[in-house]
Protein backbone atom coordinates (compact mmCIF):
# COMPACT_ATOMS: atom_id res chain seq x y z
CA UNK A 1 0.00 0.00 0.00
CA UNK A 2 1.90 2.97 -0.84
CA UNK A 3 0.74 6.34 0.79
CA UNK A 4 -1.67 7.57 -1.42
CA UNK A 5 -3.57 4.47 -0.68
CA UNK A 6 -3.59 5.20 2.77
CA UNK A 7 -4.69 8.56 1.64
CA UNK A 8 -7.79 7.06 0.13
CA UNK A 9 -8.70 4.97 2.55
CA UNK A 10 -9.01 8.02 5.40
CA UNK A 11 -10.46 9.92 2.71
CA UNK A 12 -13.51 6.95 2.01
CA UNK A 13 -13.58 6.67 6.00
CA UNK A 14 -14.64 10.35 6.41
CA UNK A 15 -16.76 10.42 3.15
CA UNK A 16 -18.75 7.25 3.96
CA UNK A 17 -20.10 8.98 7.21
CA UNK A 18 -20.21 12.08 5.29
CA UNK A 19 -22.65 11.03 2.81
CA UNK A 20 -24.76 8.50 5.13
CA UNK A 21 -27.80 9.98 6.20
CA UNK A 22 -27.59 9.43 9.86
CA UNK A 23 -24.40 10.63 11.52
CA UNK A 24 -25.06 8.43 14.82
CA UNK A 25 -22.64 6.80 17.28
CA UNK A 26 -22.62 3.25 15.14
CA UNK A 27 -21.45 5.02 11.65
CA UNK A 28 -18.93 7.50 13.91
CA UNK A 29 -17.42 4.46 15.46
CA UNK A 30 -17.39 2.51 12.05
CA UNK A 31 -15.31 5.53 10.51
CA UNK A 32 -12.63 5.83 13.84
CA UNK A 33 -12.28 2.04 13.11
CA UNK A 34 -11.47 2.39 9.64
CA UNK A 35 -9.01 5.63 10.57
CA UNK A 36 -7.42 3.75 13.00
CA UNK A 37 -7.00 0.09 10.95
CA UNK A 38 -5.50 2.14 7.86
CA UNK A 39 -3.13 4.00 10.06
CA UNK A 40 -1.45 0.84 11.69
CA UNK A 41 -1.47 -1.05 8.56
CA UNK A 42 0.39 1.91 7.45
CA UNK A 43 2.86 1.09 10.26
CA UNK A 44 1.78 4.25 12.12
CA UNK A 45 2.99 3.59 16.24
CA UNK A 46 -0.05 1.92 18.07
CA UNK A 47 0.41 3.95 20.96
CA UNK A 48 0.18 7.15 18.21
CA UNK A 49 -3.43 5.63 16.86
CA UNK A 50 -4.89 4.96 20.16
CA UNK A 51 -4.22 8.90 20.99
CA UNK A 52 -5.71 9.51 18.16
CA UNK A 53 -8.50 7.49 18.49
CA UNK A 54 -9.03 9.03 22.15
CA UNK A 55 -8.61 12.85 20.48
CA UNK A 56 -11.11 12.15 18.00
CA UNK A 57 -13.55 10.91 20.40
CA UNK A 58 -13.29 13.74 22.86
CA UNK A 59 -13.72 16.20 20.55
CA UNK A 60 -16.94 14.93 18.90
CA UNK A 61 -19.03 13.89 21.36
CA UNK A 62 -22.37 13.04 19.52
CA UNK A 63 -24.73 12.94 22.57
CA UNK A 64 -24.08 16.07 23.89
CA UNK A 65 -23.82 18.31 20.59
CA UNK A 66 -26.37 20.87 19.99
CA UNK A 67 -29.02 20.56 17.50
CA UNK A 68 -27.60 24.10 15.66
CA UNK A 69 -24.47 21.95 15.42
CA UNK A 70 -23.17 20.77 12.16
CA UNK A 71 -21.98 17.20 13.01
CA UNK A 72 -20.27 15.85 9.60
CA UNK A 73 -18.64 19.43 9.57
CA UNK A 74 -17.03 18.98 12.85
CA UNK A 75 -16.07 15.32 12.31
CA UNK A 76 -14.31 16.41 9.02
CA UNK A 77 -12.28 19.20 10.93
CA UNK A 78 -11.73 16.86 14.00
CA UNK A 79 -10.01 14.36 11.87
CA UNK A 80 -8.01 16.48 9.79
CA UNK A 81 -6.54 18.51 12.80
CA UNK A 82 -6.03 15.71 14.40
CA UNK A 83 -4.10 13.72 11.66
CA UNK A 84 -2.08 16.77 10.94
CA UNK A 85 -0.75 16.49 15.21
CA UNK A 86 -0.35 13.04 14.44
CA UNK A 87 2.81 14.15 12.15
CA UNK A 88 3.29 17.71 13.20
CA UNK A 89 7.03 17.35 15.05
CA UNK A 90 6.15 21.15 17.10
CA UNK A 91 9.49 21.99 15.75
CA UNK A 92 11.17 24.76 13.91
CA UNK A 93 14.00 24.08 12.21
CA UNK A 94 17.19 26.01 11.09
CA UNK A 95 16.30 28.47 8.15
CA UNK A 96 19.24 29.25 6.27
CA UNK A 97 20.03 32.86 5.30
CA UNK A 98 21.59 34.44 1.97
CA UNK A 99 24.68 36.51 2.08
CA UNK A 100 26.77 34.18 4.03
CA UNK A 101 28.00 30.59 4.47
CA UNK A 102 25.26 28.24 5.66
CA UNK A 103 27.14 25.17 6.03
CA UNK A 104 24.51 21.80 5.83
CA UNK A 105 25.83 18.29 6.73
CA UNK A 106 24.07 15.29 5.72
CA UNK A 107 24.63 12.05 7.39
CA UNK A 108 22.03 8.24 6.75
CA UNK A 109 22.73 5.36 6.06
CA UNK A 110 23.75 3.76 2.77
CA UNK A 111 20.80 3.75 0.08
CA UNK A 112 18.47 5.91 1.86
CA UNK A 113 18.89 8.47 -0.93
CA UNK A 114 21.57 11.10 0.95
CA UNK A 115 23.40 11.26 -2.15
CA UNK A 116 20.67 12.01 -3.89
CA UNK A 117 19.00 14.39 -1.92
CA UNK A 118 22.14 16.24 -1.22
CA UNK A 119 21.71 17.28 -5.18
CA UNK A 120 17.68 17.96 -5.05
CA UNK A 121 18.62 20.35 -1.91
CA UNK A 122 21.50 21.92 -3.61
CA UNK A 123 19.16 22.69 -6.15
CA UNK A 124 16.14 23.44 -4.40
CA UNK A 125 18.18 26.32 -2.71
CA UNK A 126 19.80 27.33 -6.07
CA UNK A 127 16.67 28.29 -7.44
CA UNK A 128 15.43 30.55 -4.66
CA UNK A 129 18.41 32.47 -5.39
CA UNK A 130 20.89 30.92 -2.76
CA UNK A 131 24.42 30.56 -4.24
CA UNK A 132 24.70 26.12 -3.76
CA UNK A 133 27.44 23.91 -4.01
CA UNK A 134 27.86 20.38 -2.85
CA UNK A 135 30.81 18.85 -0.99
CA UNK A 136 31.02 15.09 -1.48
CA UNK A 137 33.06 13.61 1.50
CA UNK A 138 32.21 9.69 1.21
CA UNK A 139 35.39 8.32 0.40
CA UNK A 140 34.42 5.13 1.46
CA UNK A 141 32.20 4.41 -1.30
CA UNK A 142 34.22 3.80 -4.91
CA UNK A 143 32.03 5.89 -7.26
CA UNK A 144 30.21 8.01 -4.72
CA UNK A 145 32.19 10.90 -6.06
CA UNK A 146 31.37 10.10 -9.48
CA UNK A 147 27.60 10.01 -8.27
CA UNK A 148 27.42 13.19 -7.05
CA UNK A 149 29.34 14.94 -9.99
CA UNK A 150 26.81 13.57 -12.65
CA UNK A 151 23.93 14.54 -10.14
CA UNK A 152 25.44 17.96 -9.60
CA UNK A 153 26.01 18.68 -13.27
CA UNK A 154 23.06 17.74 -14.49
CA UNK A 155 21.55 20.29 -11.64
CA UNK A 156 24.41 22.63 -12.86
CA UNK A 157 25.43 22.96 -9.15
CA UNK A 158 29.30 23.59 -8.31
CA UNK A 159 30.74 20.64 -6.58
CA UNK A 160 33.79 19.55 -4.79
CA UNK A 161 35.38 16.10 -3.97
CA UNK A 162 38.77 13.86 -4.51
CA UNK A 163 39.86 11.01 -6.61
CA UNK A 164 43.11 10.55 -4.34
CA UNK A 165 42.21 12.21 -0.60
CA UNK A 166 40.93 9.09 1.10
CA UNK A 167 40.25 11.41 4.50
CA UNK A 168 37.02 12.56 4.05
CA UNK A 169 37.56 15.14 7.16
CA UNK A 170 40.19 16.52 4.84
CA UNK A 171 38.30 16.97 1.99
CA UNK A 172 35.26 18.21 3.76
CA UNK A 173 37.35 20.62 5.38
CA UNK A 174 39.37 21.25 2.02
CA UNK A 175 36.05 21.65 0.07
CA UNK A 176 34.29 23.68 2.73
CA UNK A 177 37.15 26.24 2.68
CA UNK A 178 37.12 26.45 -0.63
CA UNK A 179 33.38 27.25 -0.80
CA UNK A 180 33.47 29.64 1.54
CA UNK A 181 36.38 31.49 0.32
CA UNK A 182 34.40 31.94 -2.87
CA UNK A 183 31.26 33.46 -0.90
CA UNK A 184 28.79 30.13 -1.58
CA UNK A 185 25.59 30.92 0.79
CA UNK A 186 24.59 27.21 0.86
CA UNK A 187 27.63 24.75 1.24
CA UNK A 188 25.84 21.31 1.55
CA UNK A 189 28.37 17.97 2.58
CA UNK A 190 27.72 14.48 1.71
CA UNK A 191 28.82 12.17 4.05
CA UNK A 192 29.66 8.47 3.86
CA UNK A 193 26.70 5.83 4.66
CA UNK A 194 28.35 2.30 5.65
CA UNK A 195 26.61 0.40 7.72
CA UNK A 196 24.74 1.22 10.82
CA UNK A 197 26.93 -1.02 13.36
CA UNK A 198 30.26 0.29 11.94
CA UNK A 199 31.37 2.40 14.89
CA UNK A 200 34.29 3.70 12.79
CA UNK A 201 31.21 5.85 10.43
CA UNK A 202 29.38 7.55 13.37
CA UNK A 203 33.43 8.33 14.74
CA UNK A 204 33.67 9.44 11.53
CA UNK A 205 30.36 11.90 11.16
CA UNK A 206 31.71 13.65 14.62
CA UNK A 207 34.98 14.42 12.87
CA UNK A 208 33.75 15.62 10.32
CA UNK A 209 30.83 17.88 12.28
CA UNK A 210 34.10 19.06 13.98
CA UNK A 211 35.68 20.58 11.10
CA UNK A 212 33.38 21.59 9.45
CA UNK A 213 30.97 23.28 12.14
CA UNK A 214 27.39 22.86 10.53
CA UNK A 215 25.22 24.92 10.75
CA UNK A 216 22.64 21.99 10.45
CA UNK A 217 22.92 18.31 10.14
CA UNK A 218 20.56 16.67 8.32
CA UNK A 219 19.49 12.96 8.48
CA UNK A 220 18.24 11.14 5.82
CA UNK A 221 15.75 8.11 6.19
CA UNK A 222 14.00 6.08 4.12
CA UNK A 223 10.25 5.80 4.71
CA UNK A 224 9.86 2.20 4.07
CA UNK A 225 11.41 1.73 7.40
CA UNK A 226 8.61 2.85 9.05
CA UNK A 227 8.05 3.47 12.86
CA UNK A 228 11.92 1.89 12.95
CA UNK A 229 12.68 5.42 11.69
CA UNK A 230 12.69 5.99 15.56
CA UNK A 231 15.18 3.86 16.79
CA UNK A 232 17.59 4.32 14.03
CA UNK A 233 17.27 8.02 14.36
CA UNK A 234 18.14 7.43 18.12
CA UNK A 235 20.98 5.67 17.21
CA UNK A 236 21.95 8.41 15.34
CA UNK A 237 21.50 10.95 17.62
CA UNK A 238 23.22 9.28 20.09
CA UNK A 239 26.78 9.46 17.95
CA UNK A 240 26.28 12.85 15.54
CA UNK A 241 23.41 15.14 16.73
CA UNK A 242 20.95 16.16 13.83
CA UNK A 243 18.91 19.31 13.70
CA UNK A 244 16.54 17.92 11.44
CA UNK A 245 15.10 15.06 9.20
CA UNK A 246 14.14 14.41 5.48
CA UNK A 247 12.12 11.39 4.72
CA UNK A 248 12.99 9.83 1.28
CA UNK A 249 10.93 7.57 -1.31
CA UNK A 250 7.52 8.66 0.45
CA UNK A 251 6.09 8.29 -3.44
CA UNK A 252 6.45 4.29 -2.89
CA UNK A 253 5.43 3.46 0.83
CA UNK A 254 2.25 3.69 2.84
CA UNK A 255 4.76 3.12 5.44
CA UNK A 256 6.05 6.66 5.14
CA UNK A 257 3.20 7.88 7.04
CA UNK A 258 4.52 5.37 9.86
CA UNK A 259 8.19 7.02 9.60
CA UNK A 260 6.76 10.79 9.21
CA UNK A 261 4.85 10.10 12.49
CA UNK A 262 7.24 8.48 14.34
CA UNK A 263 9.86 11.35 13.55
CA UNK A 264 7.24 13.63 14.71
CA UNK A 265 7.09 11.93 18.03
CA UNK A 266 10.15 12.41 18.92
CA UNK A 267 9.70 16.10 18.01
CA UNK A 268 12.67 16.12 15.56
CA UNK A 269 11.62 19.00 13.12
CA UNK A 270 11.21 16.74 9.08
CA UNK A 271 12.45 19.53 6.64
CA UNK A 272 11.57 18.16 3.38
CA UNK A 273 9.84 14.87 2.01
CA UNK A 274 11.84 13.21 -1.00
CA UNK A 275 8.62 12.47 -3.46
CA UNK A 276 10.38 10.28 -6.13
CA UNK A 277 13.57 10.01 -7.64
CA UNK A 278 13.86 13.09 -10.31
CA UNK A 279 15.52 16.08 -9.51
CA UNK A 280 12.16 18.14 -8.44
CA UNK A 281 10.66 15.60 -6.27
CA UNK A 282 11.37 17.19 -3.38
CA UNK A 283 9.16 19.28 -0.87
CA UNK A 284 9.15 20.89 1.66
CA UNK A 285 7.33 19.35 4.50
CA UNK A 286 4.52 21.18 6.46
CA UNK A 287 2.05 19.12 8.45
CA UNK A 288 -1.23 20.80 6.79
CA UNK A 289 -0.03 20.68 3.28
CA UNK A 290 0.68 17.13 3.62
CA UNK A 291 -2.18 15.90 5.50
CA UNK A 292 -4.35 18.25 3.12
CA UNK A 293 -2.12 16.15 0.01
CA UNK A 294 -2.79 13.22 1.48
CA UNK A 295 -6.73 13.52 1.89
CA UNK A 296 -6.60 14.45 -1.88
CA UNK A 297 -7.43 17.99 -0.68
CA UNK A 298 -4.42 19.74 -2.47
CA UNK A 299 -1.45 21.99 -1.23
CA UNK A 300 -2.35 25.20 -3.11
CA UNK A 301 0.70 26.70 -1.25
CA UNK A 302 2.78 24.03 -2.79
CA UNK A 303 1.37 24.50 -5.62
CA UNK A 304 2.05 28.47 -5.69
CA UNK A 305 5.80 27.85 -4.12
CA UNK A 306 6.46 25.29 -6.70
CA UNK A 307 4.91 27.57 -9.76
CA UNK A 308 7.88 30.27 -7.70
CA UNK A 309 10.57 27.95 -8.20
CA UNK A 310 10.63 27.96 -11.79
CA UNK A 311 10.32 31.22 -12.13
CA UNK A 312 7.10 31.58 -15.03
CA UNK A 313 6.04 34.61 -15.80
CA UNK A 314 2.44 35.54 -14.06
CA UNK A 315 2.80 39.48 -14.10
CA UNK A 316 0.43 40.17 -16.04
CA UNK A 317 -2.52 37.62 -15.47
CA UNK A 318 -1.97 38.61 -11.46
CA UNK A 319 -2.16 41.96 -12.44
CA UNK A 320 -5.52 41.23 -14.55
CA UNK A 321 -6.68 39.01 -11.49
CA UNK A 322 -6.51 41.83 -9.32
CA UNK A 323 -8.41 43.96 -11.49
CA UNK A 324 -11.21 41.37 -11.97
CA UNK A 325 -10.02 40.64 -15.73
CA UNK A 326 -8.96 36.93 -17.42
CA UNK A 327 -8.33 37.42 -21.25
CA UNK A 328 -7.96 34.35 -23.29
CA UNK A 329 -4.54 35.07 -23.38
CA UNK A 330 -3.94 34.57 -20.27
CA UNK A 331 -5.60 31.08 -20.16
CA UNK A 332 -2.97 30.26 -22.93
CA UNK A 333 -0.38 31.56 -20.53
CA UNK A 334 -1.37 29.41 -17.74
CA UNK A 335 -1.61 26.53 -19.81
CA UNK A 336 1.54 27.02 -21.43
CA UNK A 337 2.90 27.76 -17.36
CA UNK A 338 1.26 24.26 -16.65
CA UNK A 339 3.32 22.91 -19.16
CA UNK A 340 6.33 23.70 -17.91
CA UNK A 341 5.28 22.69 -14.22
CA UNK A 342 6.36 18.89 -15.04
CA UNK A 343 4.11 15.59 -14.88
CA UNK A 344 0.41 16.61 -15.32
CA UNK A 345 0.12 13.73 -12.11
CA UNK A 346 2.41 15.29 -9.65
CA UNK A 347 0.38 19.02 -10.09
CA UNK A 348 -2.61 17.59 -9.90
CA UNK A 349 -2.29 16.12 -6.34
CA UNK A 350 -1.56 20.17 -5.18
CA UNK A 351 -5.07 20.56 -7.09
CA UNK A 352 -8.39 19.75 -4.86
CA UNK A 353 -9.84 17.04 -5.73
CA UNK A 354 -8.32 16.82 -9.14
CA UNK A 355 -6.30 14.04 -8.69
CA UNK A 356 -9.58 11.68 -7.81
CA UNK A 357 -11.07 13.67 -11.25
CA UNK A 358 -8.06 12.89 -13.50
CA UNK A 359 -8.42 9.28 -12.59
CA UNK A 360 -7.00 7.44 -15.22
CA UNK A 361 -5.96 9.81 -17.56
CA UNK A 362 -2.49 9.53 -18.31
CA UNK A 363 0.62 11.75 -18.05
CA UNK A 364 0.44 12.02 -21.40
CA UNK A 365 -2.99 12.07 -22.86
CA UNK A 366 -3.85 15.12 -20.55
CA UNK A 367 -0.33 17.09 -21.47
CA UNK A 368 -1.70 16.28 -25.59
CA UNK A 369 -4.84 17.83 -24.29
CA UNK A 370 -3.81 20.60 -22.79
CA UNK A 371 -1.26 21.23 -25.90
CA UNK A 372 -4.84 20.85 -28.10
CA UNK A 373 -6.13 23.91 -26.57
CA UNK A 374 -2.48 26.30 -26.58
CA UNK A 375 -2.78 25.77 -30.20
CA UNK A 376 -6.27 26.44 -31.03
CA UNK A 377 -5.09 29.91 -28.72
CA UNK A 378 -2.17 30.14 -30.97
CA UNK A 379 -4.81 29.99 -33.60
CA UNK A 380 -6.38 33.46 -32.57
CA UNK A 381 -5.34 36.95 -33.49
CA UNK A 382 -3.72 39.16 -31.17
CA UNK A 383 -6.95 41.13 -30.50
CA UNK A 384 -8.83 38.11 -29.78
CA UNK A 385 -6.13 36.67 -27.15
CA UNK A 386 -6.32 39.98 -25.26
CA UNK A 387 -10.19 40.17 -25.25
CA UNK A 388 -12.71 38.62 -23.05
CA UNK A 389 -13.75 36.30 -26.13
CA UNK A 390 -17.44 38.06 -26.25
CA UNK A 391 -16.34 38.63 -30.11
CA UNK A 392 -16.89 35.07 -30.63
CA UNK A 393 -20.03 34.91 -29.15
CA UNK A 394 -20.98 37.76 -31.57
CA UNK A 395 -19.53 36.06 -35.12
CA UNK A 396 -18.97 32.61 -34.54
CA UNK A 397 -17.54 32.14 -38.02
CA UNK A 398 -14.17 33.19 -35.62
CA UNK A 399 -14.25 29.83 -34.13
CA UNK A 400 -14.28 27.29 -37.49
CA UNK A 401 -11.74 29.81 -38.81
CA UNK A 402 -9.76 28.99 -35.70
CA UNK A 403 -10.83 25.24 -35.44
CA UNK A 404 -9.26 25.07 -39.24
CA UNK A 405 -6.13 27.03 -38.55
CA UNK A 406 -5.34 25.05 -35.33
CA UNK A 407 -6.40 21.67 -37.08
CA UNK A 408 -9.10 20.86 -34.36
CA UNK A 409 -12.42 20.93 -34.30
CA UNK A 410 -15.29 23.92 -32.99
CA UNK A 411 -16.27 21.93 -30.42
CA UNK A 412 -12.85 21.66 -29.03
CA UNK A 413 -12.45 25.33 -29.64
CA UNK A 414 -15.86 26.40 -27.69
CA UNK A 415 -14.54 24.24 -24.99
CA UNK A 416 -11.89 26.02 -24.27
CA UNK A 417 -14.16 29.10 -24.92
CA UNK A 418 -16.15 28.01 -22.01
CA UNK A 419 -13.22 26.85 -20.12
CA UNK A 420 -11.95 30.38 -20.60
CA UNK A 421 -15.19 31.75 -19.27
CA UNK A 422 -15.83 29.80 -15.94
CA UNK A 423 -11.59 31.02 -15.25
CA UNK A 424 -12.97 34.59 -16.10
CA UNK A 425 -15.90 34.65 -13.94
CA UNK A 426 -13.28 32.94 -10.90
CA UNK A 427 -11.10 36.09 -11.93
CA UNK A 428 -14.18 38.63 -11.20
CA UNK A 429 -14.71 37.30 -8.30
CA UNK A 430 -11.34 37.61 -7.12
CA UNK A 431 -11.69 41.30 -7.97
CA UNK A 432 -14.44 42.02 -6.18
CA UNK A 433 -12.76 40.60 -3.50
CA UNK A 434 -9.59 42.80 -3.26
CA UNK A 435 -12.17 45.58 -4.18
CA UNK A 436 -13.76 44.54 -0.73
CA UNK A 437 -11.01 44.46 1.11
CA UNK A 438 -9.48 47.62 0.06
CA UNK A 439 -12.50 49.94 0.79
CA UNK A 440 -12.75 47.87 4.46
CA UNK A 441 -8.90 48.25 4.85
CA UNK A 442 -9.43 52.08 6.42
CA UNK A 443 -12.04 50.50 8.97
CA UNK A 444 -9.66 48.06 10.43
CA UNK A 445 -6.01 47.85 11.01
CA UNK A 446 -6.72 44.15 10.20
CA UNK A 447 -7.43 44.63 6.93
CA UNK A 448 -5.35 46.93 6.02
CA UNK A 449 -2.29 44.08 6.96
CA UNK A 450 -4.39 41.77 5.06
CA UNK A 451 -4.23 43.60 1.57
CA UNK A 452 -0.41 44.29 2.05
CA UNK A 453 -0.22 40.91 2.58
CA UNK A 454 -2.43 39.88 -0.10
CA UNK A 455 -0.54 41.93 -2.73
CA UNK A 456 2.93 41.21 -1.73
CA UNK A 457 1.81 37.67 -2.24
CA UNK A 458 0.25 38.86 -5.56
CA UNK A 459 3.59 40.53 -6.32
CA UNK A 460 5.74 37.42 -5.37
CA UNK A 461 3.16 35.50 -7.72
CA UNK A 462 5.11 37.23 -10.49
CA UNK A 463 8.27 35.45 -10.82
CA UNK A 464 10.24 37.47 -8.28
CA UNK A 465 10.54 33.93 -6.40
CA UNK A 466 11.35 35.72 -3.42
CA UNK A 467 11.69 33.24 -0.30
CA UNK A 468 9.24 31.76 1.86
CA UNK A 469 6.51 30.06 0.60
CA UNK A 470 3.27 31.79 -0.48
CA UNK A 471 -0.28 30.43 1.31
CA UNK A 472 -2.34 30.29 -1.91
CA UNK A 473 -5.32 28.79 0.61
CA UNK A 474 -5.36 31.34 3.04
CA UNK A 475 -5.48 33.80 0.42
CA UNK A 476 -8.07 32.84 -1.35
CA UNK A 477 -10.16 32.36 1.79
CA UNK A 478 -9.40 35.47 2.30
CA UNK A 479 -10.72 36.69 -1.23
CA UNK A 480 -13.64 34.34 -0.39
CA UNK A 481 -14.69 36.06 2.58
CA UNK A 482 -15.00 33.25 4.34
CA UNK A 483 -13.86 33.21 8.25
CA UNK A 484 -12.03 30.28 10.50
CA UNK A 485 -10.57 27.24 9.35
CA UNK A 486 -13.40 26.33 6.66
CA UNK A 487 -13.11 22.82 8.23
CA UNK A 488 -12.14 20.18 5.83
CA UNK A 489 -12.08 21.39 2.56
CA UNK A 490 -13.44 19.40 -0.37
CA UNK A 491 -13.77 15.74 1.47
CA UNK A 492 -17.74 16.24 1.87
CA UNK A 493 -17.55 16.36 -1.30
CA UNK A 494 -19.52 19.36 -2.27
CA UNK A 495 -18.06 21.52 -0.09
CA UNK A 496 -16.91 24.72 -0.68
CA UNK A 497 -12.87 25.06 0.76
CA UNK A 498 -12.42 27.90 0.10
CA UNK A 499 -15.37 30.14 1.17
CA UNK A 500 -16.93 32.89 -1.76
CA UNK A 501 -14.49 31.33 -4.38
CA UNK A 502 -16.08 29.03 -6.66
CA UNK A 503 -13.67 25.54 -6.55
CA UNK A 504 -16.27 23.75 -8.19
CA UNK A 505 -16.28 25.63 -11.49
CA UNK A 506 -12.55 25.53 -11.48
CA UNK A 507 -12.72 21.82 -10.85
CA UNK A 508 -14.92 21.66 -13.39
CA UNK A 509 -12.75 22.82 -15.95
CA UNK A 510 -9.75 21.15 -15.16
CA UNK A 511 -12.11 17.68 -15.27
CA UNK A 512 -12.48 18.87 -19.08
CA UNK A 513 -9.35 19.76 -19.21
CA UNK A 514 -7.94 16.61 -18.68
CA UNK A 515 -10.88 13.79 -18.62
CA UNK A 516 -12.74 14.98 -21.52
CA UNK A 517 -12.99 12.05 -23.11
CA UNK A 518 -10.29 12.45 -26.01
CA UNK A 519 -10.45 13.72 -29.35
CA UNK A 520 -10.23 10.88 -31.77
CA UNK A 521 -8.46 10.64 -34.61
CA UNK A 522 -6.91 14.49 -34.51
CA UNK A 523 -3.01 15.29 -34.12
CA UNK A 524 -3.62 19.16 -33.73
CA UNK A 525 -1.38 20.61 -36.99
CA UNK A 526 0.02 24.03 -35.15
CA UNK A 527 -2.23 27.11 -37.32
CA UNK A 528 -0.38 29.73 -38.52
CA UNK A 529 -1.81 33.63 -36.31
CA UNK A 530 -3.32 35.91 -38.31
N1 LIG B 1 11.47 6.66 -5.47
C1 LIG B 1 12.40 7.39 -4.87
N2 LIG B 1 13.70 7.04 -4.98
C2 LIG B 1 14.63 7.80 -4.38
C3 LIG B 1 14.28 8.93 -3.61
N3 LIG B 1 15.42 9.47 -3.12
C4 LIG B 1 16.45 8.69 -3.58
N4 LIG B 1 15.98 7.67 -4.32
C5 LIG B 1 16.72 6.58 -4.97
O1 LIG B 1 17.34 5.78 -3.96
C6 LIG B 1 18.52 5.21 -4.44
C7 LIG B 1 19.66 5.45 -3.47
O2 LIG B 1 19.95 6.82 -3.46
P1 LIG B 1 21.41 7.41 -3.16
O3 LIG B 1 21.29 8.88 -3.22
O4 LIG B 1 22.43 6.76 -4.00
O5 LIG B 1 21.59 6.92 -1.68
P2 LIG B 1 22.77 7.25 -0.65
O6 LIG B 1 22.14 7.32 0.68
O7 LIG B 1 23.54 8.42 -1.09
O8 LIG B 1 23.65 5.99 -0.74
P3 LIG B 1 25.22 5.92 -0.47
O9 LIG B 1 25.84 6.96 -1.37
O10 LIG B 1 25.55 4.55 -0.91
O11 LIG B 1 25.45 6.17 0.94
C8 LIG B 1 18.76 5.82 -5.82
O12 LIG B 1 18.33 4.91 -6.79
C9 LIG B 1 17.84 7.05 -5.83
O13 LIG B 1 17.41 7.39 -7.11
C10 LIG B 1 12.88 9.28 -3.49
O14 LIG B 1 12.46 10.24 -2.82
N5 LIG B 1 12.00 8.47 -4.14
Amino acid sequence: MVLADLGKRLTTAVSNLTHSNVVDEKAFDAMIKEICSALVEADVNIKLVANLRKSIKHAVNLKELGPGVNKKRLIQKTVFDELVKLVDPHNEPFKPKKGRPNIIMFVGLQGSGKTTTCTKLARYYQARGFKSCLVCADTFRAGAFDQLKQNATKAKIPYYGSYTETDPVKVSRDGVEKFKKERFDIIIVDTSGRHQQERELFAEMVQIQQAVKPDQTIMVLDASIGQAAEAQSKAFKESADFGAIIITKTDGHAAGGGAISAVAATRTPIVFIGTGEHMFDLERFAPQAFISKLLGLGDLGGLVEHVQTLKLDQKDTMKHIQEGIFTVRDLRDQLGNIMKLGPLSKMAGMIPGLSQMMGDVGDEEGSMKLKRMIYIMDSMTEKELDSDAKCFVDQPTRMTRVAKGSGTSVREVEDVLTQHRMMAQMAKKMGKGMATLQKSGGMQGQNKQQIAAMQRRLQSMGGAGGPGGMDMASMMRALGGAGGAGGLPGLGGGANPFGGMDMGAMQNMMKQMMGGGGMPGMMGGRGGRR
